[in-house]
């Protein structure tokens, strides 16, 4: 398969995987052991609540502050955004230094932080600074769409840009809910959504099912669930509200249309980083703000994806690669988004400012882990520590490492979960693949690898994608975590699907249909 091999690089896999059964929820295991106080009140709110009360209660704490029953009306294409990001593409990203300023924090503290380092050990934030040396904070608006118009003539005369008016435009078409509302539960699937929580640690968690039962929120519902029960609201004393318009946000900027890189898959992501956290190795040496930036980051890692790769949006001489200057262009963009949303929201307004920059800087090195290109560098710094067995989680250092891959395992499990959810993956994330091809034909652009349906079937990108990432990076993770019941659940599905999709490649053994019908179980 020199294709796949030259994409993802070198077979890196160890030995076999074990064989295990499939876990519920590991009972008793360590769940951040200083996170276990009650939640009491937060911003005003009871936080002993169960869901429903939560949420009933957030919603009329969010009407009152409005005056209303609606939230800030966003689907209006907005002028002054299109304005700034006109002056961005002029400036070279220059005068961001005065919007950092304007957007410091929503009290209008001063970010007095802006040219410093980042904190050591993070030696990931590399791409924290624009070309005149200033921290970037992207405002919200910065839909990265791509202008068809605009690329048929413009990548002819070289002059490809973002094409803002369409872009509103699309924005505000895409969503069936007006944007800035508080889109909760309906009230008839609140039970069975509730019901579903109740066992989010669970692997098997059907994300899809849960994304219907919230009305397409299950990113703004897990997360503050999450938060809620790892006891994150009260020890940081979150105000609910904010939480709940900086989760709403980030929900909305993930694109709706997007088969693959959408709300579901962050939400998917979330809750797989939920269930690393509470593996024992790692929860009982997770401080309070590990597990917020693991689950923050797992939540914004893909925010405001535009459905392409980075290597389309270089040679569409997109704005956004020239702005990363060409270099971890999405990963970048994701994290100044989040950035920029944080202040908007000013959920951390009331922490000291070197806590609010710690946080910045460490949520931009854990969404810029997730940076395929730079799987290899992970995963021998990773073996590397393992062989020497030199981890020692009481460093912050060693634990925001681990976070990192840890992330980085949660963006791509997928084919380790089971068939019936890991398959819907697996096509959404092709479907995804194969609309850029379809886009770079019309557009005379050469069709980038695994873009091509006529030539890169599921199955073949599939057995790639699981041969040269998933389970090279998933036996260190094994390693790492062992004895452990979910590692060695998620190599069983590994390597079932990996069985699965090869007799769909090969159907002389075990036709298609036949395989579509299979369920759940093991081989
Ligand atoms: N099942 C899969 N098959 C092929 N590629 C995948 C699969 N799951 C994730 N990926 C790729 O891995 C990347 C990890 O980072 P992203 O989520 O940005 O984008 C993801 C996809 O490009
Ligand atoms: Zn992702």
């Amino acid at each position: 398969m020199p294709v796949l091999e030259g994409l993802w690089g070198p077979d890196l896999r160890m030995g076999d995987s074990s064989l295990g059964v499939c876990p519920e929820e590991a009972p008793g295991s360590p769940v951040w052991a200083p996170l276990r106080t009650p939640p009491v009140t937060c911003g005003g709110l009871s936080l002993a609540l169960e869901l429903p009360a939560l949420i009933r209660q957030l919603r009329a704490a969010w009407r009152a502050r409005r005056g209303g029953p609606r939230g800030p009306e966003r689907s209006q294409p907005d002028p002054w955004v299109e304005a700034e990001e006109e002056e961005v593409k002029q400036d070279g990203g220059a005068h961001l230094e005065e919007s950092t300023e304007k957007n410091g924090g929503p009290d209008g503290r001063p970010v007095s932080w802006r040219n410093q380092e980042p904190p050591a050990g993070r030696a990931d934030v590399r791409l924290n600074s624009g070309p005149a040396g200033l921290l970037l904070v992207e405002r919200r608006g910065s839909y990265p769409l791509i202008d068809l118009h605009v690329l048929k003539t413009g990548v002819l005369q070289g002059e490809l840009q973002s094409g803002t008016r369409r872009k509103h435009l699309q924005r505000s078409s895409q969503t069936s809910r007006p944007p800035g509302h508080l889109h909760l539960l309906d009230q008839d699937y609140l039970g069975q959504a509730a019901f579903m929580l109740s066992k989010v640690g669970t692997w098997n968690f059907d994300i899809f099912l849960f994304d219907r039962l919230t009305n397409g929120n299950s990113l703004v519902t897990l997360v503050i669930h999450l938060f809620n029960i790892s006891g994150l609201i009260h020890h940081f004393q979150l105000d609910v509200v904010k939480l709940h318009r900086f989760l709403s946000m980030v929900q909305e900027d993930y694109h709706s249309q997007n088969p693959y890189h959408n709300a579901i898959h962050a939400a998917d992501v979330t809750q797989a980083m939920y269930c690393y956290l509470k593996e024992p190795k790692l929860a009982e040496h997770l401080s309070p703000l590990d597990v917020f930036l693991g689950l923050m980051a797992a939540a914004a890692h893909d925010v405001d994806h535009p459905g392409v790769n980075q290597p389309f949006l270089i040679k569409t001489r997109h704005h956004l690669a020239s702005l990363y200057q060409n270099t971890s262009v999405l990963e970048s963009h994701h994290w100044r988004s989040t950035v920029g949303m944080l202040r908007e929201s000013g959920l951390l307004t009331h922490l000291p400012a070197d806590v609010t920059q710690d946080v910045e800087q460490q949520l931009g090195s854990l969404i810029l882990a997730t940076d395929i290109s730079r799987q290899n560098e992970f995963l021998l710094t990773f073996r590397e520590h393992l062989d020497h067995q030199d981890l020692d989680l009481q460093l912050a250092e060693h634990r925001h490492f681990i976070l990192q891959i840890a992330l980085k395992c949660a963006d791509v499990c997928n084919p380790c979960r089971i068939w019936k959810l890991s398959r819907q993956w697996s096509e959404r994330v092709c479907e995804e693949f194969y609309r850029q091809g379809d886009l770079e034909k019309r557009f005379d652009l050469e069709i980038s690898p695994l873009c091509d349906q006529q030539a890169d079937s599921v199955s073949a990108i599939q057995i790639g994608f699981i041969s040269y990432i998933v389970e090279p990076l998933f036996e260190e993770w094994q390693r790492f975590t062992e004895p452990s019941l979910l590692s060695r659940t998620m190599m069983d599905h590994l390597n079932h699907n990996k069985t699965c999709w090869s007799r769909i490649r090969s159907p002389s053994s075990t036709s298609e249909s036949e395989e579509n019908e299979d369920d759940d179980d093991i081989p």
